[in-house]
């Protein structure tokens, strides 16, 4: 199984719910994802303030945020929720992260952007969400999943959201059957990877059609042509909310689009607590099809 949970929230004034919404929606699909979970936030201000960057990382070494202050010459905040913890300081996104790869090899960046935060970590779905702090946060748009692991270990690298590009985010409900020949093809080209997950090939393989001028679209169905098995994805950005699944659409999925938002889960439930459901638009995602969203 594996559960997914999105909010991409058209209405302001519910920014300040996002983390509680996106907290129920996510306690809903404990049942198909019990053994870890993680969360993708956009604009959340404690997390990533503005006119700073953040990266969110794993088994970050204790003198993290001094040696980075040391080698940046500027000021690094941080955030430590266990097992995430997360800098930011007023630098570009990728010189963050990078900053953070060379001076702490054997720790894992999660994900880095302009604004957005990954936090993920293995155990019960709503005890992780406590952790994060996800109740409290606000935000304009929130991506969340709870895994049941079918391609790798139960890590907390392992978890979902794969966030590998700058302000990116895909999660995955299902398996890629080929993905390790892709892989293999990848790291032809220079790509490295963090973990012996399937989807995390999904993710680099979207990461790189975007840095190549790709949009979002685009870069979703080259994923259908060279990509088999079966997928239920949800892939943001800081601007965009997309949903594809495959051509025989073998994961459930279901969308509520209103005015006030557009929310995706993998099952009607977590959806079933939004403010204005009633009066929502509600479908499937067709098969093989590419959905977006823009703000
Ligand atoms: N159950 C799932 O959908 C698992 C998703 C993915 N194959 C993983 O193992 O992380």
């Amino acid at each position: 199984m594996c559960g997914i949970v999105g909010l991409h929230l058209r209405d302001a004034s519910l920014e300040p719910r996002l983390g509680s919404l996106l907290t129920g929606m996510l306690g809903q699909m404990v049942d198909r994802g019990p053994d870890s979970a993680g969360v993708a936030v956009y604009g959340n201000p404690v997390f990533s303030p503005a006119g700073e960057s953040s990266v969110s990382v794993l088994d970050a070494p204790s003198d993290l945020v001094t040696a980075v202050r040391d080698a940046l010459g500027v000021t690094v905040g941080a955030l430590d929720l266990a097992p995430t913890t997360v800098l930011h300081a007023p630098v570009p996104a990728t010189l963050l992260a990078d900053t953070v790869r060379t001076l702490a090899p054997t720790a894992t960046v999660i994900g880095f952007g302009d604004d957005v935060t990954v936090l993920k970590g293995t155990g019960d779905p709503r005890d992780l969400a406590e952790t994060f702090g996800l109740p409290a946060a606000s935000g304009r748009q929130g991506v969340g999943h709870t895994r049941m692991a079918t391609e790798s270990a139960v890590t907390a690298a392992g978890s979902h959201p794969f966030a590998v590009g700058p302000d990116q985010c895909l999660v995955h409900n299902g398996s890629f059957s080929n993905h390790l020949s892709i892989k293999r093809e990848l790291e032809d080209e220079g790509v490295v990877f963090d973990s012996e997950n399937d989807t995390e090939v999904g993710a680099r393989f979207v990461a790189k059609h975007l840095a190549e001028g790709a949009d979002l679209e685009k870069a979703l169905r080259l994923l259908g042509e060279r990509f088999d098995g079966f997928y239920t994805l949800l892939v943001s950005t800081s601007d965009s909310f997309a949903v594809v699944r495959d051509p025989i659409a073998c994961k459930p999925a279901i969308v509520a689009e209103c005015d006030a938002y557009v929310a995706m889960a993998s099952e009607f439930r977590a959806l079933a607590g939004l403010p204005g459901i009633t009066d929502a638009r509600i479908f499937e995602p067709e098969p093989d099809r590419v959905y977006v969203w823009r703000r």
